[in-house]
C-alpha cells in the first residue's frame, strides 16, 4: 500500500510468494456457512482459511495444519493470504488464531530441520524470514487471538501482530524455548523480543527458553489481554475494533515508523542470516539434538 510519504510497507519486491508457491491449494473460494455475497465468502487453501467480513473490513484467518507447525507449505501459504488481504482494500485488520485443538502454533516443523540437506533448510528459513517480514510490517492490523500453545516460532508469530490476548489455561503457555532444544534465536527474534517485554526481561527469558503461563504471560507484557478460552475471538474483535479507530494512515506511519528499523537489520543480511541458519543447522551436534527433541515429542504421545 503506498502511503502519503511514499513509504511502502512489506517490501514487496523482496517478498515473493509465489516463488515458493509449492504444491499447494491456494485461491479456493466457498461460501461461508449462511451464504451471502462477496463479503461473507471465504477462501483459503489446505493450511489456511480465510473468513472475510467484508462489512467489518476484517478477515478471521485460521491455521490448519498439524499441530500448527510451521511446515514450508504452511509459512508459504500464509504468506500468501496475507498478500491477497493486503491487495484488497476492503480489509484493514486479520484476526489470527488456531483451528487446532489446544495449540496455536508449534513453532517450525522440526522436520523441514531434521536429515534435511542444506538447500533444503536454506529455502525454508527463508521462507520463514519472509512470513515474519510480511506479518512485522504489515499496513494490516494484526491481532492475535492465541487459542493454544505458543512455543518459540508460534511466540514469533504470536510478536508481529499488534496485539495478543491469550486463552487463559495453564497449557497454553507462550515464549521463546528455543536454548531448551540446544538452538539459538536469530538476532531478529532477539529483537522482536526486546521491542515487546523489553531488554533484561528478554535476557533472561531467551537464556532460560522460558514458556510463560497466561498471568506471567501478561506480566511480562507478552500478550496484552488473558481472557477464559470462550472470549478470546470476541475480545480479539473488540481489541480490533479499538485499532481500527485510528486513522489508517497515522497508524500505518507510526507503525512503520516503530519497526521499520528492525526490519531494515535483517533485509541489509537476510543472505548471511540464511548461511548462519543453514551452517548452524547442519552441524551434526544440533541435528542429534533436534533429532533427540523430535523423537521425544513423538514418544510423549499417547
Ligand atoms: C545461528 C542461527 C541459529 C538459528 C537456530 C534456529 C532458531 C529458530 C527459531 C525457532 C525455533 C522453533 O520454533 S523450534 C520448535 C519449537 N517448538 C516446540 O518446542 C514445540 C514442541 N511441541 C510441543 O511442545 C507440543 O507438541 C505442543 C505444541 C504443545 C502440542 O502438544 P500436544 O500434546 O497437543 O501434541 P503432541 O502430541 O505433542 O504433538 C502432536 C504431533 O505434532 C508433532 N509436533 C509437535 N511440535 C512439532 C514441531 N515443532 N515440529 C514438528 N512436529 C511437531 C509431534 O511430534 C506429534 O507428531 P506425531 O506423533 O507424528 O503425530
Amino acid at each position: 500500500m503506498a502511503l502519503a510519504s511514499g513509504v511502502r510497507f512489506a517490501p514487496r519486491a523482496l517478498l515473493r510468494p509465489w516463488a515458493l508457491l509449492r504444491g499447494t491449494t491456494l485461491g479456493r473460494t466457498e461460501p461461508a456457512a449462511g451464504g451471502g455475497g462477496d463479503g461473507a465468502r471465504r477462501f483459503g487453501s489446505q493450511r489456511v482459511l480465510v473468513e472475510p467480513d467484508a462489512a467489518s473490513g476484517v478477515a478471521v484467518m485460521k491455521l490448519r495444519n498439524p499441530s500448527n507447525a510451521l511446515s514450508l507449505e504452511l509459512l508459504t501459504e500464509l504468506v500468501i493470504s496475507l498478500e491477497k488481504l493486503e491487495n484488497d482494500k476492503t480489509f484493514r485488520g486479520i484476526i489470527l488464531t488456531s483451528d487446532c485443538p489446544r495449540v496455536f502454533c508449534a513453532g517450525l516443523d522440526l522436520t523441514e530441520i531434521c536429515g534435511r540437506n542444506p538447500a533444503h533448510c536454506a529455502e525454508y528459513w527463508k521462507a520463514m524470514q519472509e512470513l515474519w517480514l510480511r506479518m512485522y510490517l504489515s499496513s494490516l492490523v494484526l491481532v492475535a487471538a492465541i487459542n493454544g500453545a505458543c512455543p518459540a516460532g508460534g511466540c514469533i508469530i504470536a510478536l508481529s501482530c499488534d496485539c495478543r490476548v491469550l486463552a487463559d489455561n495453564p497449557k497454553y503457555r507462550i515464549g521463546l524455548n528455543e536454548t531448551l532444544l540446544g538452538i539459538i534465536a536469530p538476532f531478529w527474534l532477539k529483537d522482536t523480543y526486546v521491542n515487546t517485554i523489553g531488554h533484561r526481561a528478554s535476557e533472561q527469558a531467551l537464556q532460560l527458553g522460558s514458556l510463560f503461563p497466561p498471568a506471567e504471560a501478561l506480566q511480562v507484557g507478552l500478550v496484552d489481554q488473558v481472557v477464559p478460552e470462550d472470549q478470546v475471538q470476541s475480545t480479539a474483535l473488540s481489541e480490533m475494533a479499538r485499532w481500527l479507530a485510528v486513522p489508517d494512515h497515522a497508524r500505518q506511519l507510526t507503525k512503520n515508523m516503530m519497526r521499520k528499523a528492525t526490519a531494515d537489520r535483517l533485509l541489509r543480511q537476510r543472505d548471511a542470516d540464511t548461511q548462519n541458519f543453514v551452517s548452524f543447522v547442519c552441524r551434526d551436534s544440533i541435528q542429534k539434538s533436534l533429532q533427540a527433541y523430535l523423537e521425544k515429542l513423538r514418544q510423549r504421545k499417547g
